[in-house]
């Protein structure tokens, strides 16, 4: 005890405390709780009172007042309260003063400076690593890094268990760092309360945020909501903090139900154990609380109410209930691709048994979702196609099973189903979707399956449901036997299959050295060959100099090449690839397709990929979706062949490339004698093959040669090499026509026939500056109304169409109107003045005339 000279501070503020209180001595208080407090003892029983006391605590003045040794607390929260402290300790009137223990060193009076604010130091501390705690879990269901650990064999127990892990050691060492600190710092809160009492407060409390924050994870999809979230948890906790240190409800004037309530906030259990803790070793006289005596009432605990031991229990037992909460609200609500579980999954013995308990729905909880119309059965209008289903239906009924087969696709059938939801004050319905209708197919081991179509053909949908991302509304798919309905199946087959999905899902503070870590521990791979596994998997990608780099500094193309390398570690049986060289420059794409060509070996690879360069080169065998139906399939040739137009021929000139222009031909001769050349060679073509040139210029001629006159060609070329001096060509090339064409006319198919079932029109605008409504698609429309004498049948056009960007049909112009032929059924009778065919006023509809009855069979 030290009594120190006070300095004059304005009398105005000490005249409040002059009269007209006696007060024998103060003392200086707990440090923890409110250093720079004063203690005050009455000489008499008088109840003191003064200036400050608005900074004291009911729970700092409660207690006998009776009793004259009673002492009572007020807190020093702002400098100039410790002002006048020094100054009453100075003051010659002020006799009573015992003593004032100044603090030794500047850096423990920044220390008590903010641990006057009490708990709520601690508080804030723990907050943050609480939002934190959020915002991670967020994170990871928002990038969908969590979906990508589960399609590659992630249990989610082990997705727990690591996170409760990873948070109870940072949990573990934070409360043994406060603690040691504290007493470091000689703060008689630390020293005078046993050190497993004080340590299991400060851990328990963590653990109990880390649970609530886990349970409140399921709630938020965004990370940005996180922090919202986080620092409004942080600010109700920092004023339900206040409220428990004035008293309430640990006070005889509540009921234990309030208590109760009260307690399953975890900051009012911290704030009350600390107000315990801190009650015990309110002056250096007090011994605080010892483990044996934390189940009895802390020392200077007038109410005794509840026990640290209780707190213990307490902040035990709401861990528990919010972590098994967090499990819970996790299955129940819809994760990022919006699948759940049922609200009562947790009551079917198969989950418990894994046996086929895991079964998902889609939607929120919150909405009822659209029955699920039945599927038609739609017989395939190519025979490839029909073929590979009546074989794979065949293997079904017989129960063949053909160890080369490494993926058997069974009627697999998705609907997104329509989906009812009840907002503020309106009412959303949406139809449901038919994203994939009766696919029948086998994937072959050994061999890559491409499987190609336009946007929203149904490509990524049959991978999620191979995945187990999407659940299967009717049908089937067996990978290596396992069936992907079933959850043992699903878990088996997530064993044995890599994917690269179509969105890089990576973690960007991992390294890519790290992902291939991490990827391979969940593939369960012996922990000795991961990192040579990981390096090889590296230098396959070019990524070795990259290695120890964050992924998130990676380029497009770097994140896409480590996405492929996760997709291969582990020797996974399947390998899915959903457009895995996006983005890549060519160098790398080649680099990539050698890589996936070299991974052929032994496993089933599947890709889907909009570059038909690409599908070309590595594909065994080719599948065209489109409107989620499987529209062709078979080799690259194959489908050429069928669905190309025919053959592309290329006929250069002799002048068109260096040295092959005679040097004693002048320009004007050179372009005469080009102009003759192309036209005999334009004329050759149109009398032996009857095509005309596709593309020409000066150099060459290109002509598309329909498939029907392809035992023609033959003879045609024998001729035309002959004639080669004559026509002036230097080279005649030959191919199929591109894979990309096959592509453009399986799309514009699927486009014209969804067209149809749907009845879209579209509006014909005539040169005549008519318009009329024709089907999309149509070719030969008639125009109503335009009979006449020298036209008895009227006038028709053939119009063109044209896919734009997205695949959708659209006019790109029109033919010269010319007279319907005599052989065309008589058109209903119209007229083209605004009318329609009943004569009310309205658009007029063309009369679309069949090609066949114009003598067009193609
Ligand atoms: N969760 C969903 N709810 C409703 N419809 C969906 C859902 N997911 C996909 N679809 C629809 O299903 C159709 C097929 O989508 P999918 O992603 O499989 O197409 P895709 O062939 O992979 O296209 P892209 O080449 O653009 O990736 C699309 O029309 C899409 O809008």
């Amino acid at each position: 005890m030290v009594n120190n000279p006070g300095r004059p501070i304005p009398s105005t503020k000490v005249q409040s405390f002059r009269t007209p209180y006696e007060i024998d001595a103060w003392l200086f208080s707990n440090p923890m709780r409110c250093p720079g407090a004063l203690h005050f003892v009455q000489r008499n029983a008088t109840v003191i009172s003064y200036g400050i006391q608005t900074n004291s605590t009911p729970a700092a003045v409660r207690g006998n007042y009776e009793d004259p040794t009673f002492k009572f607390q007020i807190p020093l929260q702002i400098a100039a309260e410790r002002e006048i402290a020094r100054f009453l300790i100075g003051d010659p009137n002020f006799n009573w003063v015992v003593g004032f223990k100044e603090f030794a060193h500047p850096a423990v009076e920044i220390f008590s400076a903010v641990a006057t604010v009490g708990p709520t130091f601690f508080l804030a501390t723990a907050m943050f690593s609480f939002v934190f705690q959020i915002s991670s879990l967020i994170t990871e269901k928002e990038l969908k890094l969590r979906q990508a650990m589960t399609m590659m064999g992630l249990y989610d127990s082990a997705y727990w268990l690591s996170w409760l892990t990873w948070e109870g050691v940072l949990t573990f060492l934070s409360s043994l760092f406060l603690v040691l600190f504290g007493m470091m710092f000689q703060f008689e809160f630390f020293l005078n309360n046993s050190f497993a009492v004080v340590f299991l407060v400060f851990f328990l409390f963590q653990l109990n945020m880390i649970g609530f924050a886990f349970m409140l994870s399921a709630f938020i999809s965004k990370s940005s909501s996180s922090t919202t979230v986080g620092f409004s948890i942080f600010i109700v906790g920092f004023m339900t903090q206040l409220v428990t240190v004035f008293g309430f409800p640990y006070h005889h004037n509540f009921s234990s139900t309030v208590r109760s309530i009260w307690s399953l906030f975890p900051p009012n259990l911290l704030a009350q154990a600390l107000n315990l803790l801190a009650g015990a070793t309110s002056t250096s006289q007090d011994v605080g609380v010892s483990w044996s005596g934390r189940a009895k009432c802390a020392p200077n605990d007038t109410e005794c109410l509840i026990t640290i031991d209780d707190i213990y229990k307490w902040l035990v037992g709401t861990f528990l209930v919010w972590f098994i909460l967090a499990i819970y609200f996790d299955n129940i609500i819809p994760n990022a691709s919006g699948l759940r579980k049922s609200v009562l999954y947790f009551l079917n013995p198969g989950y418990w048994l894994g046996k086929g308990g895991s079964k998902v729905k889609e939607g929120g909880i919150c909405s009822c979702m659209g029955s699920v119309p039945q599927q038609e059965h739609i017989t395939p209008d190519d025979g490839d196609v029909l073929e590979e289903e009546n074989m794979v239906k065949h293997q079904t009924q017989e129960g063949v099973v053909d160890p080369n087969i490494a993926v058997q696709i069974r009627g697999l059938v998705k609907i997104y189903p329509g989906t009812r939801q009840f907002g503020c004050c309106k009412y959303k319905k949406t139809a449901p979707y038919h994203a994939v209708r009766a696919l029948w197919v086998n994937f072959t081991k050994d061999q890559l399956f491409c499987l190609l179509g336009p946007n929203g053909a149904g490509k990524t949908t049959t991978i999620n449901c191979l995945t187990g991302i999407t659940p299967v509304t009717g049908g089937d798919a067996l990978i290596y036997g396992d069936s992907v309905r079933s959850s043992v199946g699903m878990s088996n087959i997530r064993r044995i299959i890599g994917v690269c999905p179509q969105f890089d899902i990576l973690w960007d503070s991992l390294s890519g050295q790290e992902h291939l870590h991490l990827f391979a521990s969940i593939k369960g791979l012996p922990p000795s060959s991961i990192i040579l596994m990981a390096q090889k998997s590296l230098a396959e990608v070019k990524l070795t100099e990259a290695a120890k780099m964050r992924a998130g500094s990676y380029s497009g193309g770097m994140k896409r090449r480590l996405s492929v390398a996760i997709a291969l570690i582990g020797d996974p049986k399947l390998v899915i690839l959903d457009e895995p060289t996006t983005g890549m420059d060519p160098i790398t794409r080649r680099h990539v397709w050698d890589i996936i060509n070299d991974a052929k070996k032994g496993r089933a690879i599947v890709l889907t990929t909009h570059s038909m360069e690409e599908a070309d080169i590595l594909s065994d065998r080719i599948g065209i979706m489109a409107k989620g139906r499987l529209r062709c399939i078979g080799t690259s040739i194959r489908l050429k062949s069928r669905f190309g137009t025919g053959f592309i021929a290329n006929i250069s000139f002799l002048g068109s490339k260096n040295g092959q222009t005679p040097p004693t031909h002048s320009p004007s001769n050179e372009a005469a004698d080009s102009t003759i050349h192309h036209e005999a060679v334009k004329e050759f073509f149109k009398d032996r093959l009857d095509v005309v040139p596709k593309e020409e210029n000066k150099a060459f001629l290109t002509f598309v040669i329909p498939h029907d006159r392809e035992r023609l060609l033959t003879k045609f070329f024998e001729e035309l090499e002959h004639r080669e001096r004559e026509f002036g060509i230097s080279d005649i090339q030959l191919g199929l026509t591109t894979l990309e064409e096959v592509f453009l006319n399986i799309a514009r198919q699927a486009e014209l026939e969804s067209a149809a079932a749907e009845g879209r029109m579209a509006t014909l605008s005539l040169t005549s500056g008519a318009s009329v409504q024709i089907p999309l698609g149509a070719r030969f429309v008639g125009i109503p109304g335009t009979e006449s004498g020298e036209n008895p049948r009227g006038i028709m056009v053939e119009v063109y169409w044209e896919q734009d960007d997205s695949g959708t049909l659209g006019i790109s112009g029109h033919s010269a109107e010319i007279a319907i032929p005599p052989n065309v059924q008589a058109m209903p009778s119209t007229t083209s003045s605004g009318r329609n065919s009943l004569g009310q006023p309205g658009p007029v509809h063309g009369i679309v005339i069949d090609p066949n009855q114009i003598g067009i069979t193609n």
